[in-house]
């Protein structure tokens, strides 16, 4: 969709790499994690979203002419742009899967690679990663509390600018159905459909007219829009009547959809009209500014509704504007590497690391990621990453590690998933999830912990960098 080159980044990462070029830091390994810090929609939990994006994208990273040309012109030295022409990655990548769930202050994610590399793909990566894991994780929320109902993404018109593209793959990684995205459909094969817009009906003289009109031409999977007048008094009457005619020609009317008002109470008052009419089959689909809390509400109140249709507070990931995922050097040619903050909670974690997800002997999850060296395949006692007092013992818990290789010398070792694929995932991850931790209100808090081997490097490192400053 749009042309990635390697310039998709931030000016720095090239100003650094010229330098780390011109002062023979070039093949330095380095070692960057990504990982957030505040969950969004003070929520329990995140689904992490966009790795296969990034891996096809990273895979084929080069500067082009035009890239070159530009750069040149903007300051940077002939050497290293000659370095820049070849310029591919070459790195390695650790992953979680995509769909899986994900808390704060644990690698997501790790790339190892020389410094250049891994600092020119450092844009790219956050910009997806962080985009896509917001909006699969509203879009699961929305999911949670829908049951089996229809999902389908309305927000290409809503979504921030392009953003909507891969809003659109992210919903679907979160667990909606399908969209009307249409070239989001076809670039992702995502199932597209469609009802119809208040402009069609006010195109015509009459609401009957139109609807008629448009199940002639379009039949299949009909959906007629019922509000534009007057839902109950003309909307649903008028399309019972296109529905009979319809059923005289062997074709069935999907559903009606509701757009405005008291949805809970218009979706009741359609239902009892359809069903006098032996319309049980018409569907009702509903949309208007939803979100996990509407959607909520409207089947508490036990509205009749079979597909909701949501934009807006999808799309933009409403009411947070974005993850804050960060991405942090945790080992440079060869030596753990550590960021000091005055806030404790902002010290990085150096080296190589794996994550594990802590299970009971039935495999359900409980509220437990440890993290360790890599090294580590198993980790014996966890300890909160800043209150010494505070640890868990892990002996007689299950271990998954959760970081895999999933991109090595550059070449991705994913084989591609369908969308559909990585939301059963998500949703296969969820469900080993307490319901604790899904809750809407004050849900409970994961817990993160380091093992002690990671935290004594960590601490020695602490000492270290404080003598020095
Ligand atoms: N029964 C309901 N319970 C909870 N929320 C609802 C219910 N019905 C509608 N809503 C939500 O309330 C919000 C506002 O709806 P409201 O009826 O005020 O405006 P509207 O229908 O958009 O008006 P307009 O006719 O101008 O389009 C929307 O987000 C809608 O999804
Ligand atoms: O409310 P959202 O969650 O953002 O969902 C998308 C909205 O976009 C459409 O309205 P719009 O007025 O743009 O077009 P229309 O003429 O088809 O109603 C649709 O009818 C929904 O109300
Ligand atoms: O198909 C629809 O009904 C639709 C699509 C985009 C936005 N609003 C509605």
């Amino acid at each position: 969709m749009f042309d990635f080159t390697a310039t998709y980044t931030d000016q720095y990462q090239l100003a650094m790499a010229q330098v780390y070029f011109e002062n023979g830091h070039k093949d330095h390994r380095s070692v960057f994690d990504y990982f957030f810090r505040k969950l969004p929609f003070e929520g329990g939990y995140a689904v992490f979203s966009g790795l296969e994006d990034l891996l096809e994208i990273i895979e084929n990273l080069s500067f082009d002419k035009k890239d070159i040309a530009y750069l040149e012109q903007t300051g940077f030295s002939e050497k290293f742009l000659n370095y820049l022409r070849d310029f591919k990655f070459q790195g390695s990548v650790y992953s979680v899967k995509e769909g899986d769930v994900v808390f704060p202050t644990r690698p997501v994610l790790q790339i190892e690679a020389n410094i250049i590399e891994a600092q020119i793909v450092e844009t790219l990566l956050l910009n997806l990663l962080n985009f896509q894991t917001l909006i699969a994780t509203k879009a699961s929320r929305m999911r949670l509390v829908s049951g089996d109902r229809h999902l389908l993404d309305f927000g290409l018109r809503r979504a921030q600018g392009p953003g909507g593209y891969y809003a659109t793959r992210a919903a679907i990684t979160g667990g909606f159905d399908g969209t009307s995205n249409v070239v989001a459909a076809r670039n992702f094969d995502i199932p597209v459909s469609g009802t119809m817009a208040h402009s069609f009906v006010q195109s015509y003289d009459n609401e009957i007219d139109a609807f008629r009109s448009f199940a002639k031409g379009r039949p299949e999977n009909c959906v007629l829009l019922v509000d534009t007048y007057n839902t109950l008094n003309s909307g649903v009457p008028n399309a019972i009547k296109i529905a009979k005619e319809m059923e005289e020609r062997g074709q069935k009317l999907l559903a009606i959809r509701l757009d405005s008002g008291d949805l809970a109470y218009f979706a009741k008052e359609s239902r009892k009209l359809l069903d006098k009419a032996g319309l049980e089959y018409v569907k009702i689909a509903a949309s208007n500014q939803l979100d996990e809390y509407v959607i909520k509400s409207l089947l508490e109140q036990q509205a009749p509704i079979d597909i909701f249709g949501v934009g807006t507070n999808l799309v933009t990931g409403n009411p947070d504007s974005a993850l804050d995922g960060v991405y942090k050097l945790a080992e440079s040619n060869g030596k753990p590497r550590i960021k000091l903050s005055e806030s404790l909670a902002k010290v990085t974690l150096p080296h190589k690391k794996q994550v594990f997800r802590i299970k009971n002997s039935s495999g359900q999850c409980v509220g437990a990621d440890a993290i360790g060296l890599r090294s580590e395949s198993r980790i014996e006692e966890m300890f909160h990453p800043f209150e010494p007092y505070k640890s868990m013992k892990l002996q007689n818990f299950e271990q998954e590690p959760l970081l895999h290789e999933v991109m090595k010398n550059g070449k991705s070792l994913v084989e591609k998933q369908s969308l559909k694929d990585i939301a059963d995932y998500s949703l296969s991850r969820l469900a080993e999830l307490p319901i604790e931790y899904k809750r809407f209100n004050n849900p409970h808090i994961y817990k993160v912990g380091i093992s002690s081997a990671l935290r004594e490097d960590r601490d020695k490192l602490i000492k270290e960098y404080k003598q020095l400053s």
